[in-house]
């Protein structure tokens, strides 16, 4: 292939949230990455209904297990096939996380890789965050190093995504480089949502705007294992999804839906904002992305809990908030590819900087 003629990349991310897949195709020319095209393709209720089912049970049967992973696969195959016409040269699977074990160095994506390769006739790269694991690394999370790659030049700076998990990742003004999951960002208040309102999110934050924050209770909640835990860390559901939730409503019994709401806010504004206080040191510029940026109740918070911070838009960087976990993993698996670097470990805790992924080649 020339030189300098365009390497076209699918970036795929379905995360914790589990409304669906993300995709942005990638172009990369002369050493540079450009999103072309995002979509989010929404889960089929059976496929949602069964991803649901395998993040919330602890045991289940292997049948359920291997046929999911299948058809988890096959929806990502047929949502790329309809997602473009252009040419891909490689697709990067972030794959769905369905458990995340840190502390027992185990974590599990579901995606097969070598069939979504045989699906697609392309090159994949997937399973980016066993090696990581393997040196002694939490798996998670990774996208630092694609911050660091885009935005070390605007240091100091945070780059915040609230995701279902928030994580942050912090480039002092010498460059160097802190990262970790600082707890729930819409993971709660999702659950909540679903439970109490029937309805998949709080949109905009409307309903946490009603409410009133109960502070005892915020201090209560805020006292849980994991925000007390040193850097670096990650964390998912096993902290914060239906235990963490249960604990929750049973401490919240006697308030009303928008009150429980507005304290699930708060305290994924509160962790995140106590979290950037005590591990940022010099307030710069913080950018946020992921679907919790458009929570403007959870926003707010942030902005009134953070007024050092110069809040600016991604979009002022040439990347839409919803597409940057989806760019970062074209990103990711674009360097596997080409065997350079994609790995920060201080990110992660690992003992060494590895190159993450394995790749399946497509075949002639
Ligand atoms: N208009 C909106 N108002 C409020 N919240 C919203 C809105 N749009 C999206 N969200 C929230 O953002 C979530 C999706 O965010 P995102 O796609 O960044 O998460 P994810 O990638 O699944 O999670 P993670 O980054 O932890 O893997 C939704 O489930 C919802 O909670
Ligand atoms: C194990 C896992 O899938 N972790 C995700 C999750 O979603 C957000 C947060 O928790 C982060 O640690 C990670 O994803 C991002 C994309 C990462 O690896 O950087």
């Amino acid at each position: 292939m020339a030189q300098n003629a365009p390497f076209y990349i699918v970036g795929t991310m379905s995360g914790t949230s589990l409304d669906g897949l993300d995709l942005a195709l990638v172009r990369y020319q002369q050493q540079r990455y450009e999103i072309i095209d995002f979509s989010t393709v929404e889960f089929s209720e059976s496929l949602h209904g069964d991803l649901c089912k395998v993040v919330s049970e602890t045991q289940m049967a292997i049948d359920f297990f291997m046929k999911l992973n299948t058809a988890y696969t096959r929806f990502v195959a047929k949502s790329i096939d309809e997602f473009t016409s252009q040419h891909i040269d490689l697709i990067s699977f972030s794959g769905q996380t369905i458990r995340h074990l840190p502390q027992h160095c185990a974590t599990l994506q579901l995606g097969c890789g070598g069939i979504l390769s045989s699906l697609t006739k392309t090159s994949v790269v997937c399973d980016f965050r066993s090696q990581d694991m393997g040196a002694g690394g939490q798996g998670a999370p990774l996208v630092p190093f694609v911050d660091s790659l885009l935005f070390a030049d605007v240091a100091p700076v945070a780059l915040l995504n609230i995701g279902g998990i928030a994580n942050i990742t912090y480039i002092s003004a010498d460059q160097q480089l802190i990262a970790f999951d600082t707890g729930p960002g819409n993971m709660v208040i999702n659950a909540l949502v679903q439970k109490l309102c029937n309805r998949k999110y709080d949109a905009n934050g409307e309903l946490a705007a009603q409410g009133k924050i109960d502070t005892t209770i915020l201090q209560r909640l805020l006292t849980h294992r994991y925000f007390g835990l040193p850097i670096p860390k990650s964390t998912g559901r096993a902290d914060f999804g239906a235990n963490f939730v249960d604990y929750f409503l049973e401490n919240t019994s006697h308030m009303s839906v928008e009150d429980r709401i507005a304290l699930a806010t708060e305290l994924s504004a509160a962790s995140i904002s106590e979290a950037i206080n005590e591990h940022c040191p010099k307030p710069g510029k913080i950018i946020v992305s992921g679907g919790g940026k458009h929570n403007e109740t959870l926003m707010n918070s942030l902005y009134n809990r953070l007024p050092l911070w110069q809040f600016t838009p991604i979009n002022d960087y040439g990347i839409t908030e919803d597409a940057k976990e989806a760019l970062a993993f074209a990103i990711l698996g674009h360097r596997a590819y080409i065997g350079r670097n994609n790995h920060i470990p201080q990110a992660t805790g690992a003992d060494r900087e590895l190159i993450l992924g394995a790749i399946y080649h497509a075949g002639k």
